[in-house]
C-alpha cells in the first residue's frame, strides 16, 4: 500500500539532468546556450507564497498530501523551498513563431523541479511555470500573471476531465509580489498580481527542444534527446536506431493527430500553435491564449496577436500542426538513412486525424450503425450551416442529444423541438440560416431513425461525446477577477464542476448558459494577446 507525503519530503529523481547535457553555472544572465539540453538553475523567491488551488486526484496520483495555505510545500511550490533532490532546470529549444524561425527560446520562465514516482510507479515531471529568470528568459522577467496562471490551472485540468491529451497543473499559488504587464500591448502597463502554476507531465521536451540542435548543428546532442525520449517515453518501440525513429516519428504524427482530432471535437483553440508549444508526446501544452468556441466559426481566435494572419485559428489547427510536425521531420532527418522514409508517418497524420475526427463526429450525432458515405457529407453540411449562422458549438450539440433521442423515442413535434434548440442555442439567428439549420435537422433524424440502437442508447452516447460544461472565455475571467480580489468561490466552483464535464449537475446550470452579451467583445473574455 502506497502513503502520501507532502511534497517537500518527496523523492525527486532527475533523469532529464542526469542523462542529457547541461549547463551548471547556474549564471541567470540571459544568453545563447549552444552544446547543451539545458542549463541547471535556481527558482527565484516570492515575497509570500500561498496556495490558491490543488488538484487533489492529481495529487493522490502522485502520492502527494494536500498542503495547508503557507507552509514548506506552498514554499516549494512557489521555489521558495529547494529540497535536496530536487536538481531544477531550464531546457533548452527552439523555435517557429507564427511560421518564422526565432532562434533560440528554451524555458525562460518554466523550470523543472525534477521528477516523482507516481502511485501506479510511472514517472511524472514537475515544473513551475513563472519562478523566475534563466538564460533563457531573453528580455523578459521569468513571471506570470495571476490571470494567465489561474486560466492555466483550470483549463489543463478541464481539458483533462473532457479526455484531451494535456500537460495536468497541481497547483495555483499566489506570489504576493506584483508583476508589470501591458495586457495588450497599448502603453497600458500596470502591475498585476503575480502567481506560479506548478504543471504535472512524463515529460515537457517540446519540438522545438530538437529543432534548436538540427538548427546548430549538434548532432551529438540531437541523437542523445531522441534516445532520451524514447527509452523513457517510447520504450515499446525497441532500442533507439534509424528504423525505430522511424516509427517514432511515427507516433509523434499519430498522438499529434489524436490531440488535434480532440481539440476539433469539443472546439478548442489553442491560439499559439508555435513549434516550442508543441509536445513531443501530443499533449496540449502552453494554455496561453486559448479560447472555446462559442459561435462555431472556423475563422475565430481569441488571439489579438494573431489576429492580422489568423494562422492559428480553429479552422486552421489541423493544417498548422502537420505543419510543425514537417519541421519537427526536418529536425530529426540526421537520424535516419533517408528523409524520404519520414513521409508515411505525415500520411500517418493526415489519415489518423481524418478517421479520429469523423468517428469523433459520429459520436457527438449519436450515429454508430452502418457509418456511410453519405454520413461524411451530413456532417460537411452540418459544418457548413453551423458556420454560416451564429449558433454556440457547445449547446447546440448538447441540446441536440436531449431533443433528437426524446424524438426517436416520443414523436412530438420535429418543427416545435428544432425551433426551441435553435433558441437555446443561437445567438442571432436570420430566417435562411434557420431554414438551412432545419432542413439539416430533418435529414439529420431521417438518417438516426436507420439506427438499430434505442433511443436511451442513443442519447447515452451523444451525452458522453458532447460536453454540457466547457471552461467558456467569460467564465475563466469572471473567475479572474473574483481571484483578484481575493474571492476563490467561483474558482472553487468550476475546479468541481469541470471534473464532470458530460455530467447534467442542474445546480450549475449557469455555468453552461450561452455566453451573455456583455461578454461578446469584453478584453479577457472574447480577445487576448500573448501577455502573461
Ligand atoms: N515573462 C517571461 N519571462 C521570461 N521568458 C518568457 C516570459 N514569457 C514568455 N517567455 C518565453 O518566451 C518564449 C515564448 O513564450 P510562450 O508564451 O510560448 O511560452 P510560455 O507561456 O512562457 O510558456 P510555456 O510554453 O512553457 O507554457 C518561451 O521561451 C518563454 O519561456
Ligand atoms: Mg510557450
Amino acid at each position: 500500500m502506497s502513503t502520501t507525503q507532502s511534497l517537500e519530503q518527496a523523492p525527486f529523481h532527475n533523469s532529464f539532468v542526469d542523462e542529457l547535457r547541461g549547463e551548471a553555472t547556474f549564471d541567470k544572465k540571459p544568453r545563447q546556450v549552444p552544446g547543451y539540453h539545458y542549463s541547471r538553475v535556481e527558482p527565484t523567491p516570492v515575497r509570500d507564497p500561498r496556495l490558491l488551488a490543488w488538484s487533489d486526484d492529481l495529487a493522490t496520483f502522485l502520492g502527494l498530501t494536500r498542503p495547508s495555505e503557507r507552509g514548506a510545500a506552498v514554499n516549494a511550490l512557489a521555489g521558495n523551498l529547494v529540497t535536496e533532490s530536487m536538481k531544477p532546470f531550464a531546457a533548452r529549444y527552439g523555435g517557429h513563431q507564427f511560421g518564422n524561425w526565432a532562434g533560440q527560446l528554451g524555458d525562460g520562465r518554466a523550470m523543472s523541479l525534477g521528477e516523482l514516482t507516481a502511485t501506479d510507479g510511472s514517472s511524472w515531471e514537475i515544473q513551475l511555470k513563472g519562478a523566475g529568470p534563466t538564460p533563457y528568459s531573453r528580455r523578459a522577467d521569468g513571471r506570470a500573471v495571476l490571470r494567465s496562471s489561474l486560466r492555466e490551472f483550470l483549463c489543463s485540468e478541464a481539458m483533462y476531465y473532457l479526455g484531451v491529451p494535456t500537460t495536468r497543473a497541481l497547483s495555483l499559488v499566489a506570489t504576493g509580489d506584483e508583476v508589470v504587464r501591458d495586457m495588450f500591448y497599448n502603453g497600458n502597463a500596470r502591475p498585476e498580481p503575480g502567481a506560479i502554476v506548478a504543471r504535472v507531465a512524463p515529460t515537457f521536451v517540446r519540438f522545438g527542444n530538437f529543432q534548436i540542435l538540427l538548427a546548430l548543428g549538434e548532432m551529438d546532442n540531437l541523437r542523445a534527446l531522441a534516445d532520451y525520449v524514447i527509452r523513457h517515453q517510447f520504450p515499446e518501440l525497441g532500442e533507439p536506431s534509424p528504423a525505430v525513429y522511424v516509427r517514432w516519428f511515427e507516433e509523434v504524427c499519430r498522438r499529434t493527430a489524436i490531440m488535434i482530432a480532440h481539440w476539433m471535437s469539443v472546439g478548442f483553440v489553442h491560439g499559439v500553435m508555435n513549434t516550442d508549444n508543441m509536445s513531443i508526446l501530443g499533449l496540449t501544452i502552453d494554455y496561453g491564449p486559448y479560447g472555446w468556441l462559442e459561435p462555431y466559426d472556423p475563422d475565430w481566435t481569441p488571439n489579438t496577436t494573431d489576429f492580422g494572419g489568423r494562422r492559428y485559428a480553429f479552422g486552421q489547427q489541423p493544417r498548422v500542426a502537420l505543419w510543425n510536425l514537417m519541421q519537427l521531420g526536418q529536425a530529426i532527418s540526421p537520424l535516419v538513412n533517408d528523409i524520404q522514409e519520414l513521409n508515411p508517418a505525415l500520411q500517418l497524420y493526415v489519415d489518423t486525424l481524418a478517421t479520429t475526427r469523423h468517428a469523433m463526429m459520429l459520436r457527438k450525432l449519436g450515429l454508430t450503425d452502418k457509418a456511410t458515405e453519405q454520413d461524411q457529407k451530413l456532417i460537411e453540411e452540418l459544418e457548413q450551416a453551423l458556420t454560416e449562422s451564429e449558433v454556440d458549438m457547445t449547446l447546440f450539440f448538447r441540446h441536440l442529444s436531449h431533443a433528437a433521442p426524446r424524438l426517436l423515442a416520443e414523436g412530438g413535434s420535429e418543427a416545435e423541438t428544432w425551433r426551441e434548440l435553435l433558441a437555446a442555442a443561437a445567438y442571432s439567428m436570420a430566417p435562411n440560416e434557420e431554414q438551412k439549420l432545419v432542413e439539416w435537422l430533418q435529414s439529420y433524424l431521417q438518417r438516426l431513425r436507420q439506427e438499430t440502437a434505442t433511443p436511451d442508447a442513443i442519447r447515452a452516447l451523444m451525452l458522453a461525446a458532447n460536453p454540457k460544461y466547457v471552461l467558456r472565455n467569460y467564465l475563466a475571467q469572471q473567475a479572474i477577477e473574483a481571484a483578484e480580489a481575493d474571492d476563490l468561490t467561483l474558482l472553487n466552483r468550476l475546479m468541481t464542476v469541470l471534473k464532470t464535464p458530460f455530467a447534467e449537475q442542474p445546480e450549475h446550470d449557469d455555468l453552461a448558459a450561452k455566453r451573455p452579451d456583455w461578454a461578446r467583445e469584453k478584453p479577457g473574455s472574447a480577445t487576448l494577446s500573448c501577455s502573461s
